[in-house]
């Protein structure tokens, strides 16, 4: 689905990140992990397109798209949610993934996006939400509507940027069955995530950063016992081993 090849990136005198190389494969829930400052959301940032490596290469669904802009990347079949959602507030739910819905898909008529945000609504369990404002949404109620707003583009790869950040433990549960339940229509997930429980329970495979490099990949258990990781996250908050 993605394979990025030695992709860095610098900023001025700091390279964020450093020759990263990474296949995710189809069906797969990919986690990226790393203590704060390892690179990851400049990692995402690469393969959404919002930077443009310093080198390397990547390749979506077999395409290079090292030089793409987001909308293309988008339109290929690449979704991205954010850690801080920002509807349109004034709008209601079924509207903001319409918009979704019609920007993902170019040539898309209004009433198939409308269709299309429906049945959204219905897999992200905001069904009985629809009609009301954004605003009025719970956290929870956001970090949903902001993965139904993704997978209105249609994407087969989602990424997912610390969705869960902010969330209950009992919030980020049901948010972790959210997930499980686009990867099991079929769509690859791609996330980056601080809460390590999650990671434990969501992740087919981890790859962990730090100080801009992979030092990483396995499962949960061969990455948290793999002393390189252990050093790395010695002195964070972080629970490796929750
Ligand atoms: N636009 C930028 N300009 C300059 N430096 C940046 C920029 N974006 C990130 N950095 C630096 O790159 C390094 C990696 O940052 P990045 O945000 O990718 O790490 P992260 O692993 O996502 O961290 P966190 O877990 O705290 O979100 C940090 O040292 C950061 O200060």
């Amino acid at each position: 689905m993605l394979r990025a090849d030695g992709l860095s990136k610098r900023f001025g005198g700091l390279l964020a990140v450093q020759n990263v190389s990474f296949t995710q494969f189809a069906g797969e829930i990919l986690a990226v992990i790393g203590p704060n400052g390892a690179g990851k959301t400049t990692l995402l940032n690469l393969l959404s397109g919002v930077y443009q490596p310093t080198s390397g290469r990547l390749h979506l669904l077999g395409q290079d798209v090292t030089s793409s802009p987001i909308e293309h990347r988008c339109h290929l079949g690449l979704g991205r949610a954010f850690q801080i959602v920002r509807p349109f507030p004034e709008m209601t739910v079924h509207e903001n993934v319409t918009v979704g819905a019609l920007f993902g898909t170019p040539g898309t008529t209004l009433p198939a996006a409308r269709e299309l945000a429906y049945d959204l609504l219905d897999r992200t369990g905001l069904a009985a939400h629809a009609d009301k404002a954004a605003h009025e949404l719970t956290l929870l109620q956001d970090k949903r509507l902001e993965v139904a707003r993704a997978l209105a583009t249609r994407p087969q790869v989602l990424l997912l940027d610390e969705v869960m950040a902010g969330l209950r433990p009992a919030e980020a549960q049901e948010a972790v069955a959210l997930v499980r339940s686009v990867r099991d229509s079929g769509v690859s997930v791609l996330f980056i995530e601080h809460i390590m429980p999650v990671v434990r329970d969501l992740a087919d495979r981890v790859v962990v950063m730090d100080q801009g490099q992979v030092i990483a990949e396995g499962t949960y258990r061969e990455v948290t016992s793999n002393p390189q990781v252990v050093s790395a996250y010695l002195g964070t908050e972080a629970e490796l081993h929750a």
